[in-house]
């Protein structure tokens, strides 16, 4: 797969001192759509803007589409489009002239077919003569989407697209970004909703402390660290597991009533043929069983706790 960015060994550290990138490596393919994830203070916003040169890097390499982010300025720059993750309009200017003056401002010729374009397909082509001021909150997100992409960028970067947004507007986001994909746009897009990175990411990148954990496929991710959960519902309530059933690391509910079984979906033997067995030989009546796969949530709290550990 063909890299749009790659990222060499990046450290920023901040006047005073703060080390808020320690080392960061990693490449974009391009036409991807690539979720990083992490806690407050992660370093995720100072990524994306030593990437887009709103902060210095302190060392390290940073090239999109072969050119230096330091060297080459410009052209770097030109391919790269930045959603911020606070709302930055003009209020009493139009939604046309905000993404017509933002194209100029990148010193792209004029072209009124293009951001019209741009706008229909943002659904904002009905607001194109509304100022920002009497826009929703929602619209008010989507002009600076069309604002990034007036120069049409091969790189977007979304810093938290969805913070503070409602449900419904969040899945519009998410069809807009996959819209996005499909025109053939590289999106990179942090987030703290863990739910935004399963439902629209190709790959996920976990930053904690300045540090790339890791970066992967998601689906190879949920499968790689993925458990199952076997739970078993008791006909009648028991106070304790059985001493017969010690091995299989069950857990039982407080009510007595349930017992959860985790397991290894990669592994050879899930254990679940010897624990049916073991249950109805301790006597054990089961009323129903369930399993369920760990989300990536859990998957990324564990990664956060043990980068933590
Ligand atoms: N200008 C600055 N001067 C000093 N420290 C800074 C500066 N900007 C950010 N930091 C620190 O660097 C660390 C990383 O911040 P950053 O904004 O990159 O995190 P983030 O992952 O984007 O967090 P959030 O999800 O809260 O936006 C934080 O501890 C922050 O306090």
């Amino acid at each position: 797969m063909r890299s749009i960015l790659d990222i060499t060994d990046l450290k920023k550290v901040y006047e005073g001192g703060f080390e808020a990138l320690k080392g960061v490596s990693l490449s974009i393919h391009e036409g991807e759509i690539l979720a990083l994830l992490g806690p407050n203070g992660a370093g995720k916003t100072t990524l994306i803007s030593t990437v887009c040169g709103i902060t210095t890097n302190t060392s390290g390499d940073i090239r999109v589409d072969g050119y230096c982010v330091k060297d080459d300025y410009r052209a770097a720059r030109r391919l790269i489009g930045l959603v911020p993750q606070e709302v930055n309009l003009e209020p009493f200017e139009t939604v046309w002239n905000t993404v017509r003056f933002s194209r100029g401002l990148h010193g792209k010729r004029r072209d009124d077919a293009y951001l019209e374009k741009i706008l229909r397909k943002l659904s904002l082509w009905e607001k194109k003569s509304s100022r920002i001021m009497e826009l929703s909150g929602g619209m008010k997100r989507r002009v600076l989407i069309a604002k990034a992409l007036s120069h049409e960028p091969r790189i977007l970067f979304l810093d938290e697209p969805t913070a503070g947004v409602d449900v419904s507007l969040r899945k519009d986001m998410w069809d807009t970004v996959n819209e996005l994909k499909r025109d053939g746009v590289t999106i990179i897009l942090t987030t703290h909703y863990i739910e935004e990175a399963e439902a629209i990411a190709d790959r996920i990148g976990v930053i904690n402390k300045g540090e790339l954990l890791l970066i992967e496929e998601k689906a190879s991710l949920m499968q790689r660290l993925g458990q199952k959960q076997l739970t078993v519902e008791l006909q009648d309530a028991v106070t304790a597991v059985p001493d017969a059933l010690s091995d299989h690391g069950l857990v039982l509910s407080e009510d007595g009533r349930t017992l959860t079984y985790s397991y290894d979906t990669q592994a050879d033997r899930t254990g679940i043929t010897q624990l049916l067995g073991d249950l109805s030989a301790a006597g054990l009546v089961l009323k129903d069983l369930q399993t369920a796969q760990n989300s990536l949530e859990d998957i990324f709290v564990t990664l956060v706790e043990e980068g933590q550990a």
